[in-house]
C-alpha cells in the first residue's frame, strides 16, 4: 500500500474513532446501530483501498448501495462539474450499481471521444434502454454498443439527409427538398403565433412542428397534425423520453417493480406505433419507385436493396430504426428553439441587432433561405451562443468502457459508465472569457467572421457523434431566422427568468412570451 492510501485510511480511522467516542458517550449501545456503523466503516475502507490500489480516478466517498447523492439531485450536471475543483479533471463517482467516471478537461474529452480503439464507445446496459427497443437495446442506435450494424444505421441516416439537401431526380435521390418541407411547417406555425392573443409558452408548438417534420421526412404526407394518430405518437415519444430519463430505475434495477406500470404502458405504445409503421412500410414496398424516392422509408428500401446495409438489417432492425428516427430530436430540437425564443425575449438589443443583419442581407421582400446562411454571421453566432450557454446534453449520452483500459494515467475498468462533461467544457474559464455571460460575439473574430472553436461540441465527437447534426442546423436556422425576420419576441412583464430543468436534455422551465408582427 502506498503512503497516500495509508494516510487516507488512517484519517478515516481517526475520524471514525472520534465519531464512535462521541456516539458511545451520548447514546446507549444498540446492536443494529453498531452493526450499521461497522458496515459503513468496512465499505468505506474497502472502497478507498480498492480505488488507490487499482489506480482508479479519485472521487468523493459515496454512500453504501446508493452512491453519490449529487448524482440524483436537481442540476446534477453543475454539482458534478463543480467536483473537478476538488478532485481534478477526471474523477470517479458511484451511482447506484454503476461505477461512473467523469471527464471534464478539453484534452480528456477529445481523447476519450476519439479514442482510436473506441474503448469508450459502448453504451451502459441500462434497463430502460432495453424497454425502448422490444427488450433488446442493441436494436436501437443511441442505446446500442458500437458495432458494424450501429455504424451502418448511422450511415443510412447521414446519407438520407444528404440526398435531401440537393435533391435531383434519379436513382437514390429524393424528389423534394427538406428546406421546402421545413419552411412549409414554419409558415403555418408563424400564422398560429400571430393569431395568438396575449402571452403564451411556445414549447408545445415547437414539439408538434418538429414531430410533424420528422414524420413527413419518414412517411411523406401520411400524417396530419390533427390526426388522432399524431397525438398517439406524441404520447409514445413522451413516454420514451421519460424512460430514457428515469435515473433511479437505471441505477437501481431493484426498483423495477415500482416502474412496472410505466414500463408496460411504454411497451404497449411502442407496439402500437410499430404496427402503424409496418402498415405504412408495406404500403411503401408496394408503391415504391427507385427513381423517385418520396421519403426516408423509400430511402431505407433502396439502401437495403442495393446491399448498403451489408445484409445486416432484419425486420426488427427496420422497425426500431423507424421508431427511433420518429423520436429523434423530440426532446432537443423544440427545447433549443424554445431557449432561443426565451433568450431573445431577455436580450432585446441582441434581437434588434440580429434583425438589422437580416434586413441588410435578406431585405424585407422575401424570407431568409439556406443560401443566406454564410452571410448572417451574427445570427449564427446567436444560435451557437445559446447552444453553448445551455448545452442541451451536458454529458452527451452516457458512454461505457468496453474493456479494461488506461486513460489519462488511470485504470478504467470494463463497464465503467463514462460521462464526458461537455457542460464543464462549454463553461471552462480557461477556454471562454466570462463563460456565464451571454455573448454571441465570442463566436466572431475581429473582422466579424464566424469562428467555431474546437472545444464547442454540442453534438459530441468521434464515432458516437450525433448523425442528425446537419438536420438540426438546418431546421433551427430556418425556424429562428424566419421567426426573427418577421416577428418580435418580447417578455411578458419586465423580467423573464429563464430557468432550466434537466430531463434527458436541459429544457427551459415553462415561460410565457408575447409575439407580434414586426410590421405592426
Ligand atoms: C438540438 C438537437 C440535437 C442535439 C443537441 C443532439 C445531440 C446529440 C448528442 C450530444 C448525442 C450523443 C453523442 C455521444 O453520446 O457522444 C446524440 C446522439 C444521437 N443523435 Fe442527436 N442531437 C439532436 C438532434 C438529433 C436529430 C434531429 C436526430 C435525427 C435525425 C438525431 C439523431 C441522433 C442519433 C441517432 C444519436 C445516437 C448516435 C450514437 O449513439 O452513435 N439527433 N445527439
Amino acid at each position: 500500500m502506498n503512503d497516500s492510501v495509508i494516510s487516507s485510511v488512517s484519517k478515516l480511522i481517526l475520524s471514525s474513532d472520534e465519531v464512535i467516542q462521541n456516539y458511545l458517550t451520548n447514546y446507549s449501545i444498540k446492536l443494529p446501530n453498531v452493526f450499521f456503523l461497522a458496515l459503513t466503516f468496512c465499505v468505506s475502507f474497502v472502497y478507498l483501498w480498492r480505488k488507490q490500489l487499482l489506480n482508479y480516478p479519485p472521487g468523493p466517498i459515496s454512500l453504501p448501495f446508493i452512491g453519490n447523492l449529487d448524482f440524483f439531485k436537481s442540476k446534477s450536471y453543475i454539482r458534478i462539474a463543480n467536483l473537478k475543483e476538488i478532485y481534478g479533471d477526471i474523477f470517479s463517482l458511484k451511482a447506484g450499481k454503476w461505477d461512473v467516471v467523469v471527464v471534464c478537461s478539453k484534452e480528456g474529452i477529445i481523447e476519450g471521444l476519439t479514442d482510436p480503439d473506441n474503448n469508450f464507445d459502448g453504451r451502459p446496459d441500462f434497463l430502460a434502454f432495453h424497454n425502448l427497443f422490444m427488450g433488446n437495446r442493441q436494436l436501437g442506435i443511441s442505446t446500442a454498443d458500437l458495432d458494424l450494424k450501429t455504424q451502418v444505421k448511422k450511415e443510412y441516416i447521414i446519407q438520407s439527409l444528404i440526398s435531401h439537401w440537393n435533391p435531383e431526380p434519379g436513382q437514390g435521390q429524393l424528389s423534394y427538398s427538406i428546406e421546402k418541407l421545413i419552411v412549409k411547417e414554419i409558415l403555418s406555425l408563424m400564422c398560429f403565433f400571430i393569431n395568438e392573443e396575449g402571452a403564451f409558452d411556445p414549447a408545445e408548438c415547437f414539439k408538434f412542428a418538429h414531430l410533424h417534420i420528422m414524420m413527413s421526412l419518414l412517411f411523406e404526407d401520411a400524417y396530419d397534425v390533427d390526426d388522432p394518430i399524431t397525438h398517439e405518437i406524441y404520447d409514445c415519444l413522451e413516454n420514451r423520453k421519460d424512460a430514457m430519463n428515469v435515473k433511479l430505475y437505471n441505477y437501481f434495477p431493484i426498483l423495477k417493480t415500482i416502474y412496472k406500470q410505466k414500463i408496460s404502458q411504454l411497451e404497449e405504445r411502442n407496439a402500437l406505433l410499430t404496427r402503424y409503421h409496418r402498415i405504412l412500410l408495406n404500403q411503401h414496398k408496394d408503391t415504391y419507385n427507385p427513381t423517385e424516392l418520396r421519403d426516408f422509408v423509400d430511402q431505407l428500401l433502396i439502401f437495403i436493396e442495393t446491399g448498403n446495409d451489408r445484409e445486416l438489417f432484419d425486420s426488427d432492425d427496420m422497425d426500431s430504426l423507424i421508431l427511433e428516427l420518429a423520436g429523434c430530436g423530440f426532446s432537443s430540437v423544440p427545447a433549443l428553439l424554445t431557449w432561443l425564443m426565451g433568450y431573445m425575449a431577455v436580450f432585446p438589443d441582441i434581437q434588434t441587432k440580429m434583425q438589422k443583419e437580416m434586413d441588410q442581407v435578406v431585405g424585407r421582400d422575401r424570407f431568409p433561405t439556406l443560401a443566406d446562411q454564410p452571410f448572417l454571421p451574427y445570427t449564427m453566432a446567436v444560435i451557437f451562443e445559446v447552444q453553448r450557454n445551455v448545452t442541451l446534453f451536458p454529458f452527451l449520452h452516457p458512454h461505457r468502457a468496453i474493456k479494461n483500459c488506461e486513460f489519462l494515467g488511470y485504470n478504467i475498468p470494463k463497464n465503467t459508465v463514462m460521462l464526458f462533461s461537455v457542460w464543464s467544457l462549454h463553461h471552462d474559464k480557461k477556454l471562454w472569457k466570462n463563460p456565464s455571460k451571454f455573448d454571441p460575439c465570442r463566436f466572431l473574430d475581429s473582422s466579424g467572421r464566424l469562428t467555431i472553436p474546437e472545444h464547442f461540441i454540442p453534438f459530441g465527437l468521434g464515432e458516437r457523434r450525433c448523425p442528425g447534426e446537419a438536420l438540426v442546423d438546418m431546421e433551427v436556422y430556418l425556424f429562428f431566422t424566419h421567426i426573427m425576420h418577421q416577428l418580435n419576441v418580447r417578455a411578458e412583464g419586465t423580467i423573464l427568468n429563464l430557468e432550466s430543468d434537466y430531463r434527458l436534455a436541459i429544457q427551459p422551465k415553462p415561460f410565457k412570451i408575447r409575439i407580434s408582427s414586426r410590421e405592426d
